[in-house]
């Protein structure tokens, strides 16, 4: 006979009692706790059978604390409360993942007045979370505007020991946004953690290119970042999830993620080349006299870097060929393309930071690029795995090429682009950098006799 009760957390928890409690979580007896959404202070009520015995643990916030309590209901008396002390407290435990704030509150959807068109909710690991990007993207994320108004998510959130307490300042923010649509944000700093049962996977986090490092020194830096990663997005997500590498070089760093992610299809793996795509648009748009939206059909081939090959080749513009449209071929051969190669260095010129605002919409872009339709006809730029790519691209690297999707997370590679002697050689220089980054990274994707040519120190679009 189920019968309920008041458990009262108290003793050394205590220290609890006031609104940093946030959690209340699963009992030992396997119930699920539901628990008010207004609820705040240590007082929960809790079904228990005769004699069953639930753990109730409880975290905070505020002073980092957590403890464990067990609340009974004595076989003698079914009506009396029974609190056992905690069993454990810890008091500097902040490597576990831990669900934030209003976040921590659990409590049963059914009992929402919640649309029933809903879904159930994605997953999405962000890395880099307390970054400039991320800043930027987790509020577009949440807002709905990515997956959709009837699209609840979960928002894993990495970060480091240093940005700790920046995390949580982004958490506070999501919290204060009152999105309807975000139903957990937990924030952690063990990718092993904080991966678990991710649908999406974005990783935003790296190093940034310090005065005086080799494109070397960050291919091994920020390719140990990834391969730790790859491992445990293998080991912790779901089996299906669809990963976004952002951080630099985002090419061999998703070369490096799903190499170390043998369990994940490689297909699932993704450099972001959307921002490049989306410059090359607006640039050709310009020159044409038209808004961007009547620019179609833009491939970047290649590297996410000043090798990249924005193809105006066929580009169309209103449905037209761009080079009929746009005649100025010189400008096509001369301006444009490193114009496009270059625009992230243009760019940190005047703000003196990199592009934080047009990458989290070009994330976004190419996220919603998954999971709609393209439009017939056109395509889109992703930096994709290229065994088995119909354009003769090396095998085994991560090259952006022209994609289509059903809307089912899932692409397919266009064939049949024209590849003229134009794109030709510079598709195959960006092809050959990628070859040599991949040398240099043996060491982290399970090669041996690797070794570091790059003897061009080939830029990423943000450095000139
Ligand atoms: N592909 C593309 O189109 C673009 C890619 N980028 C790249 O995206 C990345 C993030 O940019 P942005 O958000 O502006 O950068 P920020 O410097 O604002 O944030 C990056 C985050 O990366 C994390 N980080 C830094 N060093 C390390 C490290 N050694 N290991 C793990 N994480 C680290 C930090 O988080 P924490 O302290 O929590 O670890 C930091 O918050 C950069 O690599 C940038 O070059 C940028 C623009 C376009
Ligand atoms: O180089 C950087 O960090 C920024 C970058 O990738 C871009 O703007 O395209």
């Amino acid at each position: 006979m189920a019968t309920a009760t008041l458990c009262k957390v108290a003793g050394p928890v205590a220290t609890f009692a006031d609104k940093s409690v946030k959690t209340v979580r699963d009992s030992v007896g396997g119930q699920k706790l539901t628990v008010n959404r207004s609820f705040w202070g240590p007082t929960l009520r809790l079904k228990l059978a005769l004699g069953e015995r639930a753990e109730v643990r409880v975290f905070s916030r505020r002073s980092s604390r957590s403890g464990i309590a067990f609340c009974a209901v004595a076989p003698t008396s079914p009506a009396q409360t029974s609190v056992e002390q905690p069993s454990t407290t810890s008091t500097s435990d902040t490597t576990r993942t831990e669900c934030f704030g209003v976040f921590c509150v659990t409590y049963d959807l059914k009992e929402d007045e919640r649309p029933r068109t809903w879904k159930k909710t994605v997953r999405i690991a962000v890395s880099g979370a307390a970054g400039a990007i991320s800043n930027h993207l987790l509020f577009k994320l949440a807002s709905g505007e990515v997956f959709g108004p009837d699209q609840p998510i979960a928002l894993n959130l990495l970060g480091s020991v240093k940005s700790r307490e920046a995390l949580e300042g982004v958490a506070m923010e999501l919290e204060d946004s009152l999105f309807p649509l975000l139903r957990e944000v937990n924030i952690g700093i063990e990718p092993i953690e904080v991966f678990r049962d991710a649908d999406w996977a974005l990783l935003i986090g790296a190093k940034p290119r310090g005065p005086g490092m080799e494109r070397a020194d960050l291919l091994d830096i920020n390719g140990q970042i990834f391969a730790e990663q790859g491992k445990a997005l293998n080991e912790v997500a779901s089996p299906n999830v669809k990963v976004l590498v952002v951080g630099n070089p985002c090419n061999t760093n998703a070369l490096i993620a799903l190499k170390n992610a043998p369990r994940i299809p490689a297909k699932n793996f993704h450099a972001l080349t959307r921002l490049d795509e989306n410059r090359a648009k607006c640039q050709l748009a310009l020159k044409a006299g038209v808004f961007y939206d009547n620019v179609s059909n833009v491939t970047i081939w290649g590297n996410h870097s000043t090798t990249q090959v924005p193809d105006f080749v066929n580009a169309k513009v209103h449905g037209k060929q761009v080079k009929d449209v746009i005649t100025d071929h010189k400008w096509l051969e001369e301006e444009f393309t490193p114009r496009v190669q270059t625009r992230g260095g243009a760019l940190i010129k005047k703000w003196g930071r990199s592009s934080a605002a047009s990458t989290a919409v070009s994330i976004a872009d190419a996220i919603k690029s998954l999971i709609t339709p393209t439009p017939e006809g056109d395509w889109f730029s992703s930096g994709v795995y290229t065994n088995g790519n119909p354009y003769g691209i090396a095998e085994d690297i991560v090259f952006s090429m022209p994609c289509r999707s059903k809307g089912d997370g899932d692409y397919e590679i266009v064939p049949h682009l024209l590849i003229d002697d134009y794109l030709y050689t510079r598709i195959k220089k960006s092809e050959e950098e990628l070859i040599s980054e991949k040398k240099c990274v043996a060491h982290l994707i399970g090669e041996s006799g690797g070794f570091c040519d790059i003897t061009e120190d080939t830029m990423l679009p943000g450095e000139m």
